[in-house]
């Protein structure tokens, strides 16, 4: 099956959960993600304002953490300082563009909404290509990521391509998977 056909019933399965599905998986997630060493180790956190029932980490932002969150700009994501958010592009949440940036440099971790992902931690997102093309960089390609997800978009293979990069691990409402063995 093609990219864009495996999108459209992740995309699917995802909507179809209840609200009380959704909330209590994406506060499993939370709590998998507040006790782990990659989390507690890290000061500056890059995350994402939940979208098309993607699971919701606002609770997580209520650690002391500096928090980054994206807005697209043509091609490309800017990180932002969480603060006050507006809609953008896509109708998704984002930071307000006078809030402060947040420099490559100071990325400890990131935390990347997935559509789904197999379990070596390639992942497929909505086809816009901006966390491949924020990947591909060499500054970015280094940093630690964990994929966001629910269980049941994790499958054990799916058709890459050669400009996806695998994530270090995967955190579901069932743990946080950092072997992978790409
Ligand atoms: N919460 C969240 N924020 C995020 C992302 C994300 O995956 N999740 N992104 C991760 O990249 C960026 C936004 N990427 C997006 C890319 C495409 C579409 C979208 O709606 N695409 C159309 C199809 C467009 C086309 O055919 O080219 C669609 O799905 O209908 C939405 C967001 C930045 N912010
Ligand atoms: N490193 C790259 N440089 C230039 N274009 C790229 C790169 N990576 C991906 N793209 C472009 O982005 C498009 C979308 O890629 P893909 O279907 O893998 O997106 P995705 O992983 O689902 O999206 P996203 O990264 O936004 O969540 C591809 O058709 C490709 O043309």
């Amino acid at each position: 099956m093609n990219k864009s056909d495996l999108r459209k019933i992740y995309l699917q399965k995802r909507l179809s959960l209840s609200q009380v599905e959704w909330k209590s998986k994406s506060h499993e997630i939370v709590e998998h993600l507040k006790i782990s060493e990659l989390v507690r180790s890290s000061q500056t956190i890059l995350s994402y304002c939940s979208f098309r029932q993607e699971p919701d980490l606002s609770e997580l932002l209520t650690l002391p953490k500096i928090w980054g969150l994206p807005r697209c700009v043509d091609q490309s994501l800017f990180w932002h300082v969480a603060g006050n958010l507006r809609s953008g592009k896509f109708g998704i949440q984002e930071p307000d563009p006078d809030s402060p940036q947040i420099n490559v440099s100071e990325v400890d971790l990131i935390l990347v909404p997935c559509v789904m992902c197999d379990r070596k931690g390639y992942r497929l997102g909505y086809g816009g290509g901006f966390y491949d093309r924020l990947f591909s960089q060499p500054e970015w390609r280094e940093k630690k990521a964990i994929g966001i997800l629910f269980d049941f978009a994790v499958v054990d293979e799916f058709a890459i391509d050669e400009w996806d990069q695998p994530l270090n691990a995967i955190c579901t409402e069932s743990g946080l998977y950092s072997q992978l063995n790409h």
